[in-house]
């Protein structure tokens, strides 16, 4: 039998989520948000607030929003209410030894992340984004389409690093940073700023 999917959000993140799940196999059952949409892309079940979880205990669940902070908040509102969390990695994704992935995280395709890397939970792995080997990326943050994380990078808590920026090796980013789209990262970022450009430096701290 198929192991069943409900989808939370359905934003434009969610058609790219949804098609993963069915390549990973899953039976989508719809999706849940909490604005009901004018132009449904499937089937809407309701809100997230007021879905009867514990009648869908065989069901996984998937949140499927972009905002990292969140994302985060509704998965720890599912787990609260008994919803098992999937973790989605396409097939085309390559994971090498030593590789883990943590709870609620999506790995798009085309995405490489080599040995002994640690991806947290509720990541956005993005559309062939590369995370070489040793790394670690923490809970709740975002890899963008075609970032490229060279090997033993730290990337904290709940941080988006923009479209195709490039991170060096043995660079450390903190938590809630901001790394602008095509930024090459040289340095050490300190938690709680924004910084853009080749090399990357700090424009603005983020409330
Ligand atoms: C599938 C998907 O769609 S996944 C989503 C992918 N999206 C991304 O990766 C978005 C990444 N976001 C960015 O790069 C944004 O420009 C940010 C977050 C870095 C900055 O956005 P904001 O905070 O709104 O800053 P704002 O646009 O006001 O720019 C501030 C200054 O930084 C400059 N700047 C902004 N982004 C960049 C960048 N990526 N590289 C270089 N300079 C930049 C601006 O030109 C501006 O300079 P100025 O003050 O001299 O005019």
């Amino acid at each position: 039998m198929k192991k069943t999917l409900i989808i939370i959000g359905m934003g434009g993140h969610s058609k790219v989520v949804a098609d993963v799940a069915r390549r990973s196999g899953y039976e989508l059952l719809g999706f849940l948000d909490n604005r009901k949409p004018d132009a449904p892309h499937g089937t809407y079940l309701g809100t997230v607030d007021e879905f009867p979880y514990a009648q869908y205990a065989d069901t996984w669940f998937f949140v499927a929003i972009g905002n990292n902070p969140v994302r985060q908040k509704v998965a720890e509102q599912l787990k609260a209410a008994g919803a098992k969390l999937a973790t989605l990695i396409d097939p085309s994704a390559l994971l090498g030894s030593g590789v883990t992935v943590g709870e609620g995280t999506l790995v798009m395709p085309g995405c490489i992340v080599n040995a002994d890397s640690t991806i947290g939970s509720q990541v956005i792995l993005n559309t062939a984004a590369t995370v070489d080997h040793d790394c670690v990326v923490g809970d709740g943050s975002h890899l963008s389409p075609g970032v490229h994380v060279a090997g033993t990078v730290q990337i904290g808590n709940l941080t988006h690093v923009g479209i195709g920026a490039s991170v060096i090796q043995s660079v450390k980013i903190g938590d809630r940073v901001v790394i602008g789209a095509g930024a090459a990262v040289v340095r050490d970022v300190p938690d709680g700023v924004t910084a853009v450009g080749v090399p990357a430096k700090i424009i603005k701290t983020n409330e």
